[in-house]
């Protein structure tokens, strides 16, 4: 398993080591132990799978008390995921990194608390799977647009395209205006 820093270092990327055979793969998800080695320490209560179209937008997301870290992979298809640090303290606060997540490259991103997240799919469908740090709360979640002039978020879609996304997201708070931590 292989854990190394992106641009902002408390978010991980982690390529776990894939044991291929006749019959088809294995590979460790998740070791306590090997990702308290590389400086993630979390213990998770909720687990979450959800399945999108092509061109869909989820996110961006965060929740302001009970903060969700995610440990976060595609299982089917391709996604190109976010996470936007809002933690007012950090040197990278309204600082975003992006990577392709896909059932291809296996890889997996942590993105702890303090991080908004989000996701575009760019595979005709894609599953999503992801373990939390704290459970959900609609009533302390926050959205934060997409397309955000401050964040500008380099999302992989045509420009003419218009992303499908829910009607929540539609109503979704600019970065300024997002409470931070
Ligand atoms: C997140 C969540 C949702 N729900 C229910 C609430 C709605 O009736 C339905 C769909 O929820 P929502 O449209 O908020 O789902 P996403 O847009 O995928 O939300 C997620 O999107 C981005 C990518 C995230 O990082 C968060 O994990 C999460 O906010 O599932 C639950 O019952 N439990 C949950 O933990």
């Amino acid at each position: 398993m292989k854990i190394t820093e992106t641009k902002i270092p408390a978010v991980k990327l982690i390529e776990p080591k894939v044991f291929g055979d006749e019959r088809g793969f294995f590979m460790e998800t998740w070791n306590e132990k090997a990702f308290r080695e590389a400086g993630i320490d979390a213990t998770f209560v909720q687990d979450n799978h959800s399945r999108s179209v092509k061109n869909t937008l989820r996110g961006l997301h965060y929740q302001i008390k009970q903060p969700q870290g995610k440990l976060v992979r595609v299982t089917r298809g391709e996604v190109f995921d976010v996470a936007v640090d809002l933690r007012s303290d950090s040197s990278t606060c309204g600082q975003w990194v992006g990577e392709y997540l896909s059932e291809k490259n296996n890889r997996m991103l942590w993105v702890p608390p303090g991080f908004a997240h989000g996701f575009l799919v760019t595979s005709d469908t894609a599953d999503f799977q992801y373990k939390c740090t704290d459970f959900y709360a609609p009533e302390y979640e926050r959205s934060i647009y997409w397309q955000d002039l401050q964040l500008r978020i380099c999302w992989p879609l045509q420009k003419s395209l218009k992303p499908l996304i829910s009607r929540k997201d539609q109503l979704a708070i600019s970065y300024a205006e997002a409470e931070k931590f």
